[in-house]
């Protein structure tokens, strides 16, 4: 039985900061962050938008584009690394949220739960809901990769900012991928990024304005973690390849192939904290697999040798066909954390659609990555219905649509400073209400749906 993704939706912020306003203000060479990572936008979330939000509007764009009863969806599982509490799961916001639109308790048999494991919760996510679909073939649930990608200001890590939600219906006899059963794992605990939970007093919390170390941790919200991860980006970097590597060597065993699988990939989906990683990394797993070639590069050691194997024919040829489609929404909205492998997804799809490219019956190669850390390789076939779905997707269209902030409202919004929304929220969920005087619901957070 196939098993796989049947539909697609999104949602991302409606603003977003040029790369070159940020480059121009943070005194970086702008050709470094467009040529050298491939950053061109930054979506950022508005005052009344948060991951809950996102994921609420993603779920309710999947459920209305396939006119699915709530009753019908037996699992909202959620990949997230920026949730808003520390018990309640985003999935518990996004349930009744949508039980405004469809009535009360309508969604009360379906199992909700918040999957964390950094950029890679979403993929647990799908894993987890894939083998549900595999025991439970009528059924079909819905997996949400929802984060806000925000950094401290200042950081090397700033540029690489977004923001966005993906959510994707489960189910058997897919119309758009169906997934190997196969999967190849790489783990080891590591701090390349993480994001600690600290306990702080009262005192502590409201100095933030005066203390920029605690941008992020708002007065009136009573956030006892920071928002932004600590991180070192050269060795999450290293861990990255490292795991990457390692996974894709395992996925060859457990899937009993040889050679080089990716020869058979007709897209290479990878994580992207930033528009370029993809391509960045894959030579070394392409290195791995054509060592003559590494061999014939001029250059005095092995560094050298695949900074030249990177500029050469044989590779740029590959990251021209099977990396760049992946690439070209990242560009324009940034790191999504959990979506991001996913939104690399919806941009191959949208853009062999526009090109009318066949893809039925092509493999997809996955290539995942959570910090901390953890890689998952995997293998999808596209389905021969694939068109039918991603037709109702507007993904391009949508990212045409954005505003562009200018930086003092970019620095407002991060340190949230500013009480207004910069669009007003219209056909969608916003953040009403935090509660901040009864004591039993201190930091409960209210949602409503405008129309
Ligand atoms: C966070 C997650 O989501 C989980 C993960 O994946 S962890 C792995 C990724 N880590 C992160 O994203 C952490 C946050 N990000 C960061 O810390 C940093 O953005 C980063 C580590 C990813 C990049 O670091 P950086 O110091 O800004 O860039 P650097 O690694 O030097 O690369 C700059 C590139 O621009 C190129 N470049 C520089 N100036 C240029 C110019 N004028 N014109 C063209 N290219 C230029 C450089 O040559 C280099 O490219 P190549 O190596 O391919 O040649």
């Amino acid at each position: 039985m196939k098993v796989g993704i049947d539909s697609i939706a999104f949602d991302i912020p409606k603003i977003y900061l040029p790369i070159i306003t940020l480059a121009e203000k943070r005194n970086i060479e702008a050709d470094k962050l467009i040529k050298g990572l491939g950053l061109h936008k930054m979506s950022f979330l508005d005052v009344h938008q948060d991951v809950v939000t996102l994921a609420s509007n993603a779920a309710l764009k999947l459920i209305q584009q396939e006119n699915l009863n709530p009753n019908e969806i037996s699992r909202i599982y959620i990949g997230t690394e920026s949730g808003v509490d520390s018990s309640k799961p985003v999935g518990s916001y996004v349930l009744s949220n949508l039980e405004q639109i469809f009535g009360a308790r309508s969604f009360k048999n379906c199992d909700v739960v918040d999957l964390t494991f950094a950029c890679i919760g979403a993929v647990d996510a799908l894993q987890n809901c894939l083998d549900y679909i595999r025991l439970n073939p009528t059924k079909k649930t819905i997996v949400i990769a929802s984060d806000n990608a925000k950094y401290d200001l200042n950081s090397s890590g700033e540029y690489t900012q977004g923001a966005g939600s993906i959510a994707m219906l489960i189910t058997a006899n897919p119309r758009i991928l169906s997934f190997s059963k196969e999967v190849g794992v790489a783990t080891e605990g590591v701090f390349d990024f993480f994001k600690p939970r600290r306990n702080f007093s009262k005192e502590e919390i409201f100095q933030t304005e005066n203390n920029p170390e605690w941008n992020g941790i708002l007065e009136n919200e009573i956030n006892i973690y920071k928002e932004q991860p600590v991180f070192d980006g050269q060795y999450s970097n290293q861990c990255y390849i490292s795991r990457i590597t390692e996974a894709y060597e395992h996925y060859k065993e457990e899937s009993h192939q040889k050679g080089k699988l990716y020869e058979k990939w007709s897209a290479i989906l990878m994580h992207l904290p930033y528009c370029f990683q993809g391509r960045r990394t894959f030579i070394e797993i392409f290195a791995n697999e054509n060592p003559e070639l590494v061999e014939g590069q001029i250059g005095e050691n092995s560094k050298e040798k695949l900074k030249a194997l990177a500029k050469s024919p044989e590779y740029l040829n590959l990251v021209n066909q099977y990396i760049l489609p992946t690439e070209i929404a990242s560009g324009q909205i940034g790191n999504i954390y959990t979506g991001s492998i996913f939104l690399g997804l919806l941009s191959t799809l949208c853009h062999h659609f526009k090109n009318e490219t066949n893809l039925t019956n092509t493999t997809f190669g996955f290539i995942a990555y959570g910090s901390g850390s953890k890689s998952k390789v995997f293998e999808a076939i596209v389905e021969e219905n694939w068109k039918t779905s991603i037709e109702k997707v507007a993904l391009f269209e949508t990212l045409e649509q954005a505003t562009a902030i200018d930086f003092s409202t970019y620095e407002k919004l991060h340190k949230k400073e500013l009480k207004q929304s910069v669009i007003a929220p219209k056909n969608e969920f916003h953040l009403d209400k935090i509660e901040k005087e009864n004591p039993v619901l201190i930091g409960a957070r209210y949602y409503k749906f405008v129309r």
